[in-house]
């Protein structure tokens, strides 16, 4: 089947893609619903919380990743040992030629190529007809085994009467809203969205914010780049205008929780410009950041925190004053990943440390709607709000697939140079299957004089916010990136997205192509095809939001043959900045040990009456943990869905409720003080009085809504403000009243 068209690399004017500066594109495009000039950024806003100081530098736990040398000072310093080596053979003439050559390579070989592209066409001996089909032939054996992703598209009856009845009647939701003026919500947020820019809300907003404001639990999926943080920042903030105020009802009542720590910090810059005229107090909670200076945020007990699971993890066990008791919301955005096996662990130990009746909503541009998934968020009849076909592509996304063929799989680096250095020159995110990769690529972009950054799990956290910063400013051009900047990050100026490989999961491939093409803007993905990876260009295609955006990109043979002899000539010298940088990282973690050392000798006494940090998991579990979701991620053939149903032994307080793992500790604090059980109970009773109320709901929005079909859902909503408001003391749970007896709790929802 001929379903994709031919393209020839640069021959771009043939094809209906064309490239445009980035602000025509996003002129050109007509979704109203969203602001394509609108930029993340901390410039425009006085941020209130102290922890942003801690975000691009400060890290009081001592890394034990060399930073010190990096591995572009390695390289120039490579470069000028090379020339100097050359100068003393006395090749000066010749270098001066072959600098010239390297300079105007470009130059020259894009003539060169120009004139090349119908040759190379046809030094691949294909037939723009031919080319197609031998993509094409993928789809023929479409039959023989479907793919992970594509079974859990097929629905038993079963399954979908298992979901009739977990979630809420979609007919409960609520009219849809052409704009924030009609969602009541009150004049902070208003002034908020307008200094924005965002004039209208997206469809996930149109979806999410109103049912959201009624206290419903969601599950969301809506395209990347569709305005999902917004659609449950908007909400929370809203609702906590009418919290409790004062100084004895300050509570941490907002939870979001992200899967990386770059996301966390992106997530914290929206909530903070969205409540910039709240008096909401945010923080920042995730891992590689400052221990001591989030202690401290936390013990102001903020409004909403965002955090990392792990690092949140460790907050809840070793910061004393911190805990989750007074919890109202709780989100988890990218759901679909945090629900997998690698987050397992400690998503279930912050859900235990969460008050039941708290609201949740989850979010995911690949969220699943499995209830065997969902059942471990304990949800209560979510509203399942899929405003987008479930997994597809953004619509400006054009897609575009080189075939890399078996005998040609060494030049894919050549490959990858040769696309980089004439067509997609800026703006352009790469990624990768390993960190090695990435690492190894980024020096050969280097060492070419590409300006590169890398954006991996092997970097400090300072190196991955630098790095991440310096792409988003434009100082350089292409950012080398591992899965781990696959979801969320929401980058002005990504172009293109480069898959180096193709990744093993249609989720893993959406998410990282939805780094282009956002909020309405168009953008294009380039992925290198191998033989094995037909059955998921198959499979990605099927899931594409429109046939006429993809394209078979031929890269002229002579341009990669030329990349190819480039980068072997460079292979001693990119061998010995391996090892240079091998050594470097060997004299710093020596360094690293010594002053370690010094630090034990000299503060002693300090660094042992300091209370030992305590984790859920022993350092077995943990490492087992890691290396089973690492494993999750690197194994092929493993479903999107798949759980290890072996999970890792917990501590003394493993399967006990919050409520019974607290008495368990009163009960041994007790003990150790001598204490009488009576006086414990009438204390830690004393406690639960003096505890903030739960947030309210907005009060415009209990009035009637005037629209016919509204007032059918009125009752629903009724439910939603009893449950905050009107009936407290019904749907208390966990929430202790003066007077009330210290008993066994009773049966709750979960
Ligand atoms: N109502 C709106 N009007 C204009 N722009 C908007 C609006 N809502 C969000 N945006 C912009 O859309 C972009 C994408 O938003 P966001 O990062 O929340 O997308 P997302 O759906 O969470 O994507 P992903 O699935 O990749 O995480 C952001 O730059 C944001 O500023």
């Amino acid at each position: 089947m001929d379903y994709i068209l031919t393209i020839d690399s640069d021959d771009d004017e043939g094809s209906t893609v064309q490239h445009k500066p980035a602000k025509t594109q996003a002129m050109d495009q007509d979704d109203p619903h969203l602001n394509p000039e609108f930029v993340f950024g901390l410039s425009d806003v006085q941020l209130a919380d102290s922890a942003l100081d801690e975000i691009y530098n400060v890290s009081d736990k001592t890394s034990t990743k060399p930073g010190a040398v990096s591995v572009d000072q390695i390289i120039e310093r490579r470069k000028r040992q090379t020339a100097a080596t050359k100068r003393k053979r006395g090749t000066e003439s010749g270098l001066a030629q072959s600098d010239s050559e390297e300079s105007g390579w470009s130059q020259s070989s894009s003539d060169e190529d120009d004139e090349d592209i119908e040759a190379s066409g046809d030094e691949e001996g294909d037939s723009s007809g031919e080319r197609s089909e031998d993509f094409g032939s993928a789809s023929s054996d479409e039959d023989d085994e479907g793919q992970s992703d594509e079974v859990s598209d097929l629905e038993t009856q079963a399954e979908k009467d298992r979901k009739r009845a977990f979630f809420e009647d979609s007919d409960t939701t609520t009219p849809a809203h052409a704009s924030f003026l009609t969602m009541n919500l009150s004049r902070p947020l208003q002034k908020a969205l307008t200094t924005l820019g965002f004039n209208k809300p997206t469809p996930i907003q149109v979806a999410a914010i109103p049912v959201a404001l009624i206290g419903k639990d969601i599950v969301g999926n809506a395209v990347t780049g569709s305005g999902k943080t917004a659609a449950f920042v908007i909400p929370m903030l809203e609702r906590l205008l009418y919290r409790e105020k004062g100084k004895s009802a300050a509570a941490t009542r907002c939870l979001i929780l992200v899967p990386t720590r770059e996301l966390g910090v992106q997530c914290y810059e929206v909530a903070q410009k969205l409540a910039a005229y709240t008096d909401a107090r945010i923080a920042l909670v995730v891992g590689g950041l400052s221990l001591k200076s989030q202690e401290a945020a936390l013990r102001t007990r903020p409004d909403v925190v965002i955090a990392t699971p792990g690092r949140l993890v460790d907050h809840i066990h070793n910061s004393p004053s911190f805990n989750l008791d007074a919890l109202d919301i709780l989100v988890l955005d990218e759901a679909d990943r945090m629900l997998s096996e690698g987050f397992a662990d400690e998503l279930s130990e912050i859900i235990k440390a969460c008050p039941k009746s708290r609201q949740t909503m989850l979010f995911s541009a690949t969220m699943t709607d499995s209830v065997d998934e969902l059942v471990k968020m304990s949800l209560n009849k979510p509203v399942r709000l899929f405003v987008d076909p479930r997994r597809t592509t953004a619509r400006g996304l054009v897609q575009e697939f080189v075939r890399v063929r078996a005998e040609k799989e060494t030049e894919r680096s050549s490959l990858l140079v040769a696309l980089c250095q004439r067509t997609f020159t800026s703006g352009v995110i790469v990624f990768f299957r390993s960190k090695k990769l990435a690492h190894q690529m980024r020096i050969i972009f280097r060492m070419l004089d590409m300006k590169c950054e890398e954006l991996h799990g092997d970097l400090t956290q300072e190196q991955r916010l630098q790095a991440l910063q310096l792409f988003r400013d434009g100082q350089v051009n292409f950012l080398m990136a591992t899965d781990l900047a696959s979801r969320g990050l929401d980058i002005k100026g990504i172009e293109t997205v480069i898959n180096y490989d193709m990744p093993n999961q249609a989720a893993q491939y959406l998410h990282r192509v939805g780094r282009t093409a956002r909020a309405g803007k168009t953008g294009r993905s380039l992925t290198l095809v191998g033989e094995a990876d037909r059955k998921m260009l198959k499979s990605v295609i099927k899931h594409s939001a429109s046939g006429e955006n993809i394209r078979h990109r031929v890269v002229p043979a002579e341009s990669v043959a030329k990349w190819s002899k480039r980068i072997a000539d460079l292979k001693d010298e990119i061998s010995m900045v391996l090892q240079e940088e091998k050594e470097e990282k060997q004299i710093r973690q020596a360094e690293m040990e010594l002053k370690k050392g010094k630090n034990m000798i000299d503060h002693e006494k300090e660094i042992f009456s300091r209370p030992a940090r305590t984790w859920f998991q022993s350092e077995k579990e943990k490492n087992k943990a890691a290396a089973s979701s690492k494993q999750e991620h690197e194994n092929a053939n493993k479903t999107d869905s798949g759980v290890d149903a072996a999970a890792p032994k917990r501590g003394k307080f493993a399967g006990l409720s919050r409520r019974a793992k607290r008495r368990k500790l009163a009960a041994e604090a007790d003990q150790a003080i001598g204490d009488t059980g009576a006086v414990g109970a009438a204390i830690r009773s004393a406690k639960k009085n003096a505890r903030p109320r739960k947030i309210g709901l907005p009060e415009q929005n209990s009035k009637p809504r005037k629209t016919a079909g509204s007032r059918s859902k009125s009752a629903g909503a009724k439910t939603g403000f009893d449950r905050d408001l009107g009936q407290r003391g019904q749907h208390e749970g966990i929430r202790a009243k003066k007077g009330d007896k210290i008993g066994r709790p009773g049966k709750r929802r979960g």
